[in-house]
């Protein structure tokens, strides 16, 4: 199979430019250097605590964002080069609170044809076909088109934020912490919804979450991030089996309590380091329990350890392959 969507060497910088008063404003890196390959049908699961730049890098996916340097390039073609609209159509997004995600003055039909005009030009006829379709695929009745966000629940409305972001037919969807905000109950249908509609349309899925049994249950593959760096990433089963990078293992056994709290290595164990003062070696050395004294001068590329080359970790001191 090959690589559907092509991320290389994606950074985005906030800040450094200058002040009304001419001062400088501090600078901050979010995402430094990302690569990643995503192959058709795969579910992409990126993990990683609060600050780690999850949002980030999937608001540059859709094209909410650009990137400081770097490319993303769909079947070839890049997708931060203006211009390219319809391209940017075949990835769409799903935020993670989807009642404020969705416009409060639009009736749920305004915004799930608004896509399929803007993005895809269909005529009336087309659309009400597509609506249809769209109503099915969800479970939505469509006697409630003429309502408003606010009348639907926490789940509804994430089902209504799944039919808009496949309104425009995308090969891609990025879904940024797409159950976080709704009850475990409702966590289940949602997840199970996404897993039958990539089945029946054939999607990609970028699946971003801090909770790790989440991902364990939705990904085919893992990316771990820290501090703006993808750290570690291979098939999902390698990686919650036997991770190579120490912050993957004290994730895993640090076991959050699913939709409840925040991830958080380690329970007491330090915070990501300051982003406008970034360490020169390994960013997660000060929290790491296999810190040598190089970690702190060199920052290690990310690589295959001895596993494959399918799983790959940036450490100069892995857990050992077994
Ligand atoms: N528009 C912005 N201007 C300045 N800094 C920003 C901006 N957006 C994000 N950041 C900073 O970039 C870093 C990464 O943020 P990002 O929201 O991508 O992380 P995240 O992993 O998605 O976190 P969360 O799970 O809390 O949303 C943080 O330090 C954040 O404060």
């Amino acid at each position: 199979m090959s690589d559907m969507l092509e991320i290389r060497d994606l950074t985005r910088r906030f800040g450094g430019g200058r002040t009304i008063f001419g001062t400088t404003k501090p600078q901050l890196t979010a995402v430094r250097g990302v690569s990643l390959d995503l192959k058709r049908g795969e579910t992409l699961g990126i993990v990683g605590e609060s600050g780690c730049g999850k949002s980030t890098l999937a608001r540059m996916l859709v094209g909410l964002d650009r990137p400081s340097e770097g490319a993303i390039r769909l079947d070839g073609k890049d997708l931060t080069e203006g211009g390219a609209k319809a391209l940017a159509a075949r990835v769409q997004y799903v935020f993670q609170d989807p009642v404020s995600s969705l416009n409060p003055r639009h009736t749920i039909r305004q915004i799930l044809e608004a896509p399929m005009k803007h993005l895809l030009r269909l005529n009336g006829s087309e659309r009400k076909k597509r609506l249809a379709d769209l109503c099915e695929a969800v479970n939505l009745n469509p006697d409630f088109l003429v309502r408003y966000p606010h009348e639907f629940s926490g789940g509804q409305a994430q089902r209504i934020g799944i039919a808009r972001a496949l309104a425009a037919e995308p090969d891609v969807v990025v879904l940024d912490e797409p159950v976080s905000a709704l009850d475990v109950s409702v966590q289940a249908q949602v997840l199970n919804l996404l897993d039958r509609l990539k089945r029946e349309r054939d999607l990609t899925y970028v699946f971003i979450s801090h909770d790790l049994a989440v991902i364990e249950s939705v990904a085919t593959r893992v990316a771990v991030m820290y501090f703006g760096r993808v750290v570690e990433t291979a098939p999902s089963r390698k990686l919650f089996a036997a991770p190579l990078h120490p912050y993957t293992d004290l994730l895993l056994n640090s076991a959050p309590v699913p939709g409840k709290q925040r991830l958080r290595a380690g329970g007491d164990t330090g915070e990501l380091p300051d982003p406008y003062n970034p360490p020169s070696g390994c960013a997660f050395a000060e929290r790491c329990p296999r810190v040598e004294e190089d970690c702190r001068r060199i920052d290690p590329p990310l690589e295959a350890k001895a596993r494959g080359d399918d799983h790959r970790a940036a450490c100069l001191h892995p857990l050992p392959a077994d």
